[in-house]
């Protein structure tokens, strides 16, 4: 079995690094030669509440994705992880456009973790013969260089996505997700097949679209929007604008979804989210699949969604490196 990790950051590192860890074969992909030089020299370090996990700088295979459709030719993966953010979804399509025509028994199997959402329709229309699987996970992790740091331990979700095209064919797209689902968990993961996983990528992009900009804006950890009530009004009205979204669309949430928002702050109370680590590293962030994604949405059935389309609004108008 062999895991082509695509984006040797922080999600992409821990998924790898502890799958290679439990035997599995992992090949990552950088951006970059020199990460993956530095990967080849330096190792992966894991550190997780259990202890500290570390991958020998030998047992490393990383290589610049430029050089992953050529290698895949010849040695075909098993699974792909695509761990890259929303906003580098495009040059991934570009690195392995050349794959699309893969024959029937080496297509392209590719897990999903993007927070946010519209890269499952990007990936479908450039490589309508792969199967593309979501991975929903509440795992929390940072990088820094070759080590990365795991808040806690998170669960995956693995599942169909029902914009996902069915593949034509014999193959038994169910099983080959349940047997990644297998290997996450020989690696240590909590990670299941969901066949609700549309359900969990609406949860999760409300709750992201909630947290994540107000935090961005205020430049707090996620706990203290919880600690005032001008703060919570505002949650409030993104949730109550995003719920009217779902509500025109069908889409089913839990009727106490608000006290999980909430819960969420709580349990991840002293995180930085992901949009206010990137405006602080000043690099492009994910609002537009974001809050960008419920404004399109809304567009649709004609609603009001003022409050996101303000924050959209201004966290693009941030300054930023203009790296993606
Ligand atoms: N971190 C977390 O705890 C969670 C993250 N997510 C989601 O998962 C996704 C990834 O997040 P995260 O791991 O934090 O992001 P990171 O920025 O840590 O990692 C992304 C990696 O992808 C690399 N990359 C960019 N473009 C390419 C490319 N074309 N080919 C190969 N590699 C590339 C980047 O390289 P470089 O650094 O050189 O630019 C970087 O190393 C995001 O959508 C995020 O919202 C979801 C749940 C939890
Ligand atoms: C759930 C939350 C808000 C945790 O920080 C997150 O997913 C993010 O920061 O992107």
């Amino acid at each position: 079995m062999n895991i082509d990790v695509v984006g040797a950051g922080s999600l992409g590192l821990l998924f790898g690094g502890k799958l290679q860890k439990a035997g599995i074969g992992v090949r990552f992909w950088t951006r970059t030669l020199e990460q993956a030089e530095q990967l080849q020299h330096k190792g992966i370090m894991i550190t997780e509440r259990s202890g500290e996990v570390y991958i020998e700088p030998e047992a490393v295979q990383a290589r610049p994705v430029s050089e992953l459709a050529e290698v895949w030719r010849e040695t075909p993966g098993d699974w792909m992880l695509l761990t890259v953010k929303q906003t580098h979804v495009h040059d991934f399509i570009d690195q392995i456009r050349s794959l699309k025509d893969l024959s029937e028994q080496h297509y392209l199997k590719i897990a999903c973790y993007q927070n946010g959402i519209g890269h499952l329709d990007k990936l479908q229309a450039a490589l309508p013969g792969c199967l593309l699987c979501s991975a929903i996970t509440t795992e929390g992790v940072k990088r820094e260089a070759f080590r990365v740091q795991r808040a806690g331990e998170g669960e995956t979700r693995l599942g169909l996505s029902v914009t996902s095209v069915k593949r034509e064919g014999p193959t038994d797209e169910e099983q080959t997700i349940f047997t990644l689902a297998r290997l996450m968990k020989q690696a240590g993961f909590d990670c299941t097949v969901s066949n609700e996983i549309d359900k969990l990528i609406y949860r999760k992009l409300l709750i992201n679209a909630v947290i994540n900009p107000l935090t961005a804006i205020w430049r707090i950890p996620n706990g203290e929007l919880l600690q005032r009530i001008d703060r919570l009004n505002m949650m409030r009205q993104l949730y109550d604008e995003a719920l009217g979204v779902y509500e025109a669309m069908g889409v089913q949430m839990d009727e106490d979804l608000w006290e999980q928002v909430k819960g969420v702050c709580r349990s991840t109370a002293s995180n930085t989210s992901s949009m206010l680590a990137d405006v602080l590293h000043k690099r492009t962030t994910e609002v537009e699949s974001i809050n960008g994604s419920i404004v399109n949405m809304a567009k649709q059935f004609n609603l009001n969604v003022s409050a996101h389309e303000t924050l959209l609004h201004l966290i693009q108008g941030m300054p930023s490196e203009g790296v993606s």
